[in-house]
């Protein structure tokens, strides 16, 4: 039975699942700023409205929602990989607030939009309290080259996908200055230790960082030169400036974002980070990137 899906935001993972809804045979309507439809002529009548707008416009598109007519049966999903800058909110703690009546769910895992463009098989995870929703949604995107998993873990499945993106910086900028296999393992691995450090703290379940959201998501992302923010870090290595990495790169590299977020937070909670630390230093232009890993190299040294 087709579902009425709208998509807001047309970049490039909403324009990725788009396709996929629409390989699935649902009626997909797409809204973004430069778009002719209105956001109320977009998401009239949805069964789903999807968010894949970048961190910077969850606030803005939310409450410009939030005086429309939207059917209360209506499911919203954040695809969105990002922490709010002003109240530090994962994206969709953000819709839950706006629309507390309503099921949001989130989408996300190792999801490069240009391989599911390439029609390249993949697997993600939708999360939520309401797993009927959860399930609706699953059944919606599911394909034979798209493989949707559900899951309760809402904040462990949303950090997974948004803490990645400090460790793809980081990993792109070990494979700039040519480290290694064994360099790159121990950063993915101790980076993963680090996601795992702060989202549990925060209430995510530690498993579900074991799998797709979280190291699945993290290999994906720290292993591609499709991933934009791996781009970032990989730029920085070879002596470019984050501003002239920004200037020219394609989309949005949400991880110099979240980095900012993250340093306040483990700062204020008292919680080491000292891989997310030091990419924030670098970021900043505190550090080069040799400077980076010596800092991390000539830590204390400490158990595991
Ligand atoms: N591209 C990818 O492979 C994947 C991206 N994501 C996440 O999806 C989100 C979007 O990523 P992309 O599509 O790649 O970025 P993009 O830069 O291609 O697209 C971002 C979209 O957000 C919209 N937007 C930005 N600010 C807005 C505002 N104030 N109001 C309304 N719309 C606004 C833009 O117009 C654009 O349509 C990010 O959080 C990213 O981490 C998640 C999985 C895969
Ligand atoms: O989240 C992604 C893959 O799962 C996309 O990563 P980038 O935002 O770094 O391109």
């Amino acid at each position: 039975m087709p579902k009425s899906v709208a998509i807001l935001g047309a970049g490039a993972w909403g324009t990725a699942l788009a396709t996929l809804a629409k390989t699935n045979s649902h009626k997909v309507s797409m809204w973004s700023r430069q778009g002719s439809q209105t956001l109320a002529e977009v998401v009239q009548g949805a069964d789903i409205v999807l968010s894949a707008v970048s961190m910077k416009g969850v606030r803005s598109v939310t409450s410009q929602l939030q005086s429309l007519p939207v059917s209360p049966e209506t499911i919203f999903v954040t695809a969105t990989k990002g922490l709010d800058p002003q109240t530090t909110c994962t994206p969709s703690q953000i819709w839950q607030e706006t629309f507390p009546n309503h099921a949001v769910v989130v989408l996300s895992g190792p999801n490069l939009s240009k391989e599911i463009q390439q029609e390249l098989p993949a697997a993600t995870v939708v999360a939520s309290s309401v797993m009927a929703a959860a399930e609706f949604v699953q059944v919606v995107f599911s394909s034979d080259r798209f493989r949707v998993y559900t899951n309760y873990d809402i904040l462990g499945v949303e950090l997974g996908g948004t803490l990645k993106n400090v460790m793809a910086i980081a990993a792109g900028v070990c494979d700039g200055l040519h480290l290694g296999t064994n360099a790159k393992a121990a950063l993915l691995t101790r980076g993963l230790t680090e996601m795992v450090r702060i989202g549990v703290h925060w209430g995510a379940k530690l498993e579900t960082f074991y799998g797709l959201s979280g190291l699945g998501d993290l290999l994906a992302t720290c292993n591609s030169p499709l991933s934009r923010n791996y781009q970032v870090g990989y730029q920085l290595a070879v002596g470019q400036t984050l501003a002239e990495i920004l200037a020219h790169i394609e989309g949005t590299a949400e991880g110099v974002n979240t980095t900012q977020v993250l340093v306040q937070l483990s700062k204020q909670q008292n919680i080491p980070m000292p891989i997310t630390e030091q990419v924030h230093r670098l970021l900043q232009g505190e550090v080069t990137p040799r400077q980076a890993l010596l800092e991390l190299m000539l830590r204390d040294i400490k158990p595991e």
